[in-house]
């Protein structure tokens, strides 16, 4: 029986990295690599070159990032292009170094174009100009797509490498960020509504119009994704991505408005007060609904409902907070 193989998931602490290894676990997997932050900071590349050379993982599912909504994108673009420019080269480039074949990497829905035609395939990639409150980050995992598909390129046929690449939607549920300021519209409003029924405030201000659509994933739905397509053939996952494209969306298959989704927050929470809207604030994009059809023809199918992931994350949130006070 061959033991089962050594898998390494960088971003482990994280909302989707804490999700794929509990994924891992409850499949079976038992021989899983990690390291905190504090332990291993995957922007210093000497470092990152001695962890893969002593721990030789089989596998790496690269969930590390420095990662945040608009506000913090908007607010700290060189930390968010440097530092995830740097993580992705050097774990990936190590992973070569040390033998790794199979590397999935977490992009985002941001490398399309502000204006993609909606929904958003995989071929509309570099065909128009990015969303400005995000764009060094999505430039960020542009690179991150073309490292994969490079090293795939050049290294496929003499040393086996198969890297691949998912692109996922808004994504929200256990272990997000809930700070008030840097985190995504989800968690963020939930702690909003939240602490507004608690101290019993009149009303809740949204940032922007609320007339953006946004597209909202259940972050073990995306676990399951990530697991999934890493497990594909290459035959098998070739055959959906055409040849010069090597990442994959992965959404949930429609979108709300951003006022729908504070509504819907609000009666989650339980709040009965009015909401505002903020205009001050950016919008961003206006909409970035993706097209998964490729990911849906190779056998994954979102299941967590948003009215039921909102309870989940909600909980998840309360439980954190008593946590915290
Ligand atoms: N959340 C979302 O809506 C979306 C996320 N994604 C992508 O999914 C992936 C995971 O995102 P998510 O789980 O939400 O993000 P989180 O911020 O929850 O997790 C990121 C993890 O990376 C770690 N990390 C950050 N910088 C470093 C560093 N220099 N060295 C070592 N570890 C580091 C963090 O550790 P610590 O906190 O200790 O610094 C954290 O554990 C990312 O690639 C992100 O771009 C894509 C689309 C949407
Ligand atoms: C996920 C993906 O896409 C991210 O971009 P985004 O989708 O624009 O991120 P967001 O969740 O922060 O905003 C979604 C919408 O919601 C509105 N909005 C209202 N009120 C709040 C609010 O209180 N906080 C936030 N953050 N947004 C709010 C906000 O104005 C915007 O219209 C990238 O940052 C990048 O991280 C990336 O990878």
């Amino acid at each position: 029986m061959p033991s089962s193989p050594k898998i390494y998931v960088a971003g482990h602490r994280g909302m989707v990295g804490s999700a794929i290894v509990r994924t891992l676990q409850r499949q079976g997997h038992e021989n899983i690599v990690t390291r905190t932050h504090a332990e291993l900071d995957l922007t210093e590349q000497a470092a990152v070159r001695a962890f893969f050379e002593q721990e030789r993982p089989d596998q790496v599912y690269l969930a590390a990032a420095k990662v945040g909504g608009i506000y913090a994108n908007n607010t700290y673009p060189a930390e968010f292009i440097y530092q995830n420019l740097m993580m992705e080269a050097n774990i990936i480039e190590a992973a070569f170094r040390n033998g790794v074949k199979n590397l999935l990497f977490l992009g985002s829905s941001c490398i399309y174009p502000k204006l993609a035609d909606q929904p958003m395939r995989e071929d509309a990639l570099l065909t128009g100009t990015l969303e400005a409150t995000n764009e060094p980050y999505a430039l960020a995992k542009i690179a991150g797509i073309k490292l994969c598909e490079s090293y795939n390129r050049q290294y496929h046929v003499s040393h086996g490498i198969d890297y691949r690449s998912v692109m996922p939607t808004n994504l929200y549920g256990p272990g997000d960020n809930y700070h008030p300021e840097n985190s995504h519209v989800i968690p963020a409003l939930i702690r909003r509504f939240h602490e507004a029924k608690v101290n019993r405030s009149p009303r809740v201000y949204i940032w922007g119009t609320g007339t953006p659509k946004r597209e909202f994933l259940f972050v073990d739905d995306m676990a399951l994704a990530s697991v999934h397509v890493m497990a594909l053939d290459k035959a098998t996952y070739d055959q959906h991505t055409q040849p010069m494209l090597s990442h994959i969306n992965v959404g949930y298959g429609s979108d709300i408005t951003i006022r729908e989704l504070a509504e819907t927050i609000g009666k989650t929470v339980g709040y009965e007060g009015t909401i505002e809207f903020d205009s001050s604030k950016p919008d961003g994009a206006p909409r970035k609904l993706m097209d998964s059809a490729r990911l849906n023809a190779l056998g994954w199918h979102a299941k967590v409902e948003l009215a039921t992931g909102l309870a989940s994350a909600y909980q998840d949130f309360l439980k954190n907070e008593s946590a915290r006070t």
